[in-house]
């Protein structure tokens, strides 16, 4: 028997295929979907597990959906409407040349189209797409460039510590002690899940259990994500030293970020800046003077929330900025730019409250 709880009437739908189907983020953008008016996904597409049903890998999946796994063939990707990769670096910009002809919106959630094609090469370790290809791909952080998003039909969904950092620092503009090599300091924290489903000695449970441990440090593919895109929101010449670390839980990302102000600026005009640019923004949460955030109140969740503490006597300002990785970090923006991108309101399939406890 299988349970129908979708709301979306079928025949009027928009139709998406999902690449990397038995991922997490496969995943996400399946349970998210399940509940948005305009869409319905057909395909699933695997490369190691075809033929088996989803709900064969997944337990929690038992009887709410059919959907089978199969191969990736430009032929069979042609008749959708709408095709997500949630694949590992150096799948998307293979594929998507032979079918972004098709009159079909792509949305990318791994790191292929989001960087210049040296610092892709230089972080990645893999060949660059095609330079038109980097061209046409929009960096989809809404917060920051819903119009060209709107207008977008391939889209690079930001990586998960940028998306934090990122909303972090795009308010503060105007208030950044200039220098000429602006430095701010990330120090980031994440759980397992970040890594996908694949099982590797890092994410290992006798790893991570009671265990907090720096990875990638000096090397992190987000580094120079982070630079690139907090230097064209600012104007600024943005140097970011960044630590990562892997914290005992499945799902959640926290950013501290520290950043010197010019001098004499004061906590009410962050605030300030802060309000102006988020207070009519769907899933930026900036959180009363003295609140910091914690991953578990966005659990599951669209919301990015955003606490910060001004140090007078260093002039320096302390933002904390959580997510979880998987909703606002991959699969949840990529929607949510998805709905951007066809004059959907934004928040179409992604009101749920965070789960808590
Ligand atoms: N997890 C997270 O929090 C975040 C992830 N991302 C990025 O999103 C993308 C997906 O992440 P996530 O879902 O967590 O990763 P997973 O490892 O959970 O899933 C990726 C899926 O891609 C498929 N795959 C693996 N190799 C290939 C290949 N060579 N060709 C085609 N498909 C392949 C696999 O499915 P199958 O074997 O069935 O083909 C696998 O299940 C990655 O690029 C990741 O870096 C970005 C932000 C946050
Ligand atoms: C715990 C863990 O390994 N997290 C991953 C999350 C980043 C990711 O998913 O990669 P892209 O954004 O580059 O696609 C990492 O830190 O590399």
């Amino acid at each position: 028997m299988m349970r129908n709880y979708s709301i979306a009437e079928v025949s009027e739908v928009k139709t998406v295929g999902i690449v990397g189907g038995t991922g997490y983020g496969a995943l996400e953008l399946l349970r998210f979907i399940q509940l948005h008016p305009e869409l319905t996904v057909t395909k699933l597409f695997s490369h190691r597990q075809t033929g088996m049903e989803i709900q064969d890998e997944y337990g929690h999946l038992k009887e709410l959906t059919d959907l089978s796994l199969q191969s990736l063939s430009v032929e069979e990707a042609e008749s959708l409407d709408i095709l997500f990769f949630a694949t590992p670096k150096a799948v998307a910009k293979e594929w998507i040349p032979s079918l972004a002809n098709k009159s079909m919106q792509i949305i990318d959630l791994s790191g292929d189209l989001r960087l210049s094609a040296a610092d892709y090469e230089a972080w990645y370790n893999e060949e660059a797409a095609e330079e038109p290809l980097l061209e046409k791909a929009v960096y989809g952080l809404p917060e920051w460039n819903k119009q060209r998003i709107s207008n977008a039909e391939i889209i690079s969904n930001p990586g998960c510590f940028p998306t934090s950092t990122l909303l972090a620092i795009k308010p503060l503009k105007k208030l950044i002690l200039k220098q000429n090599q602006n430095m701010v300091i990330v120090d980031g924290k994440t759980g397992v899940s970040g890594a996908g489903r694949t099982q590797n000695p890092l994410t290992h449970f006798s790893n991570t259990n009671e265990n907090v441990q720096t990875y990638k440090t000096g090397s992190h593919q987000h580094q120079p994500e982070m630079e690139r895109y907090a230097s064209e929101m600012t104007g600024l010449n943005i140097h970011v030293q960044l630590t990562t670390h892997l914290i005992p839980m499945t799902r959640g990302l926290l950013c501290t970020i520290y950043i010197p102000l010019k001098e004499g600026v004061t906590i009410a005009e962050v605030r300030a800046a802060y309000m102006h640019d988020y207070q009519n923004e769907a899933f930026v949460r900036v959180l009363p003077e003295g609140v910091m955030p914690a991953t578990k109140h966005v659990y599951g969740s669209n919301y990015c929330d955003i606490g910060f503490y001004l140090n007078e006597k260093t002039g320096w300002l302390t933002v904390c900025s959580a997510i979880d990785n998987l909703v606002k970090g991959a699969s949840g923006q990529a929607l949510q730019n998805l709905n951007i991108m066809n004059g959907w309101d934004e928040t179409l399939g992604l009101t749920g409250y965070p789960l808590f406890p």
